[in-house]
């Protein structure tokens, strides 16, 4: 099966010079993917738009919130990251960050190993932990080390399809430095969720949330971006 966009225009223009390697991992997952369990075999031919154009829609957000952090070297941890959406396309787009994939599952932490290093994503590290087990200051010596040096959070926290809002809150604010950002890919009742989550966003800090209608590609649907901050108030 040939994805729909393979002989358009529309990758290369919305990626620019990130279209390279993004290729190379489009072709693993198309000679790949549906076999190791890493797409359903309903995307094989709309990984362009599903996974890599959809996960490329939060990069515009990331360099927004990131300028205005104001952080020498801000880190950004992917929770959830799966086969690697949106982390692995954050972290080739914005190859002067360091980005962390965590993702609990042994397979996919084997997939994700090697697209990081058929991409040469030096700036990618990936951590096989649950999101509880980086939390900062209760992090096992075996996470600790794929950690940097000083951690105390990610600056900004990515992620999609791992949770809704009522879970997600409690899984990922503890991961975030204080006054750092929430950027996550979220489905068309990201409203709904940010209602019935109110009680643990106030909980966990979580503060301002904003929803945008994120374009992916002209004459692709849009995405929605939910960008939600950690107040620095205690
Ligand atoms: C539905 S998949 C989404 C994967 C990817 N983000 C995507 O959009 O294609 C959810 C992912 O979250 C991971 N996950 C589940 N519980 C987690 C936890 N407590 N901490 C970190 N990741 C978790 C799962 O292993 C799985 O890879």
């Amino acid at each position: 099966m040939t994805d729909v966009l393979s002989s358009s225009p529309i990758p290369e223009q919305v990626l620019g010079e990130s279209y390279e390697k993004l290729a190379l991992f489009h072709e693993k997952l198309e000679r790949e993917g549906e076999l190791r369990g890493i797409i359903g075999p309903r995307d094989v031919d709309i990984i362009w738009e599903r996974h890599i154009l959809n996960s490329a829609a939060l990069v515009p957000f990331i360099k927004k919130e990131i300028n205005s952090l104001e952080i020498l070297k801000p880190i950004i941890g992917d929770i959830g990251s799966g086969g690697g959406f949106p982390g692995i396309i954050i972290g080739t787009c914005l190859s002067d960050i360091d980005v962390y994939l965590v993702e609990p599952m042994e397979r996919r932490i084997e997939w994700l190993n090697e697209v990081v290093a058929e991409l040469n994503l030096t700036n990618v590290h990936v951590i096989r932990a649950r999101a509880q087990e980086v939390i900062p200051g209760k992090e096992s010596n075996d996470v600790k080390r794929f950690l940097p040096k000083n951690y105390r959070g990610f600056d900004i926290v990515t992620c999609r399809a791992v949770a809704p809002m009522t879970k997600l809150t409690g899984m990922v604010f503890p991961l975030i430095t204080s006054g750092g950002k929430l950027v996550a890919l979220k489905g068309r009742s990201v409203d709904t969720e940010l209602e019935k989550a109110a009680k643990e966003m106030k909980k966990y800090h979580a503060v301002s949330p904003h929803i945008f209608d994120a374009p992916v590609a002209q004459g692709l649907e849009s995405t929605r971006v939910l960008v939600v901050n950690k107040s620095s108030k205690k």
